[in-house]
């Protein structure tokens, strides 16, 4: 008789031994495995091209966009196996990914994007439709104030603050972020730190790929480095922040030292966040 595995706690996220392609040719991942448990925030580092975008696509089932494809391992979040699966599979599980460059529909206004955010999800009246609307709201009060206007005329950091809103009406249990932080001023940054912090206090899990390492491993609780693939380095982000490998490649720090640069945006952000 075969024994059946016991069945997965909900909300936990869990890739097992993944291996991506774009084509015949390019092989992004190579049996990476990768776990979040339920509520918590993982950070995803490494260089340009280790992976990381290519991870979250599989993930949120956008691969196929990309022409790329799972040729083996598995994703499965609780009790649903995503691996394959399309983007709606995944949102109906609760895992939305903020997607990528911030996109939102830029002739649409703030309010009508943030209602596009709620297409593919189980119905919910009316109230509760208000009242997630206004939790985005209560998250991102600039977008309260612009509610009628057109999501095109938004600031890049407005516009980033709309992608993660429209994200959050789908009310996810796993959020999906792939550089939230890029090209933004520090305090849009600090802003939607600031956010994530909040969407995870409210019990939403967090996967983020960000390539301001001191940033990630200030908001997360585990942090994975790839390279070229490969998971090269995990462990919970405050014991990570301190190897000499991590401070060097990702920090720009040199070992021993606490006055890098890296090393006093992380006191700042830590004095910010109290
Ligand atoms: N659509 C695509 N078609 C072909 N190859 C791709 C495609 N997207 C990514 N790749 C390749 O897959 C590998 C992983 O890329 P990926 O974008 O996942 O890396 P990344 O860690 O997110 O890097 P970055 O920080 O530069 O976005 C790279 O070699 C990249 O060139």
């Amino acid at each position: 008789m075969r024994s059946t595995a016991p069945p997965a706690p909900p909300d936990t996220l869990d890739v097992r031994h993944l291996t991506v392609a774009y084509g015949r040719s390019v092989h992004a991942l190579h049996g990476v495995s990768l776990h979040v448990p339920p509520g918590r925030i993982v950070a995803l580092l490494g260089a340009n091209g280790a992976g990381k975008s290519t991870l979250l696509r599989a993930v949120s089932g956008t691969l196929p966009l990309h022409n790329g494809a799972v040729e083996g391992g598995s994703i499965a979040f609780g009790p649903t196996v995503l691996t394959g699966r399309d983007p709606a599979a995944a949102v109906a599980a609760g895992v939305v990914q903020v997607p990528e460059g911030r996109r939102v529909f830029a002739a649409l206004t703030v309010e009508e994007n943030l209602r596009a955010g709620q297409l593919g999800t189980a119905r919910r009246s009316r109230a509760e439709a208000r009242a997630t609307a206004e939790r985005v709201y209560g998250l991102f009060p600039v977008l309260a104030e612009r509610r009628h206007q057109a999501a095109g005329l938004l600031s890049g950091g407005e516009q980033q603050m709309l992608a993660m809103g429209r994200a959050l009406m789908a009310r996810p249990r796993l959020l999906l972020l792939d550089e939230p932080s890029l090209g933004l001023a520090p305090q849009v940054v600090r802003r939607i730190a600031e956010t994530v912090r909040e969407v995870h206090r409210q019990g939403t899990g967090v996967l983020v790929v960000e390539q301001n390492a001191a940033l990630a491993l200030e908001l997360a609780d585990h942090a994975c480095v790839l390279e070229n693939g490969r998971v090269r380095l995990e462990g919970p982000a405050g014991e990570l922040s301190r190897t000499d490998e991590v401070r060097r490649l990702y920090l720009g720090e040199e070992p021993g030292s606490e006055n890098g640069p890296a090393a006093a945006e992380v006191r700042e952000l830590a004095r910010w966040a109290g």
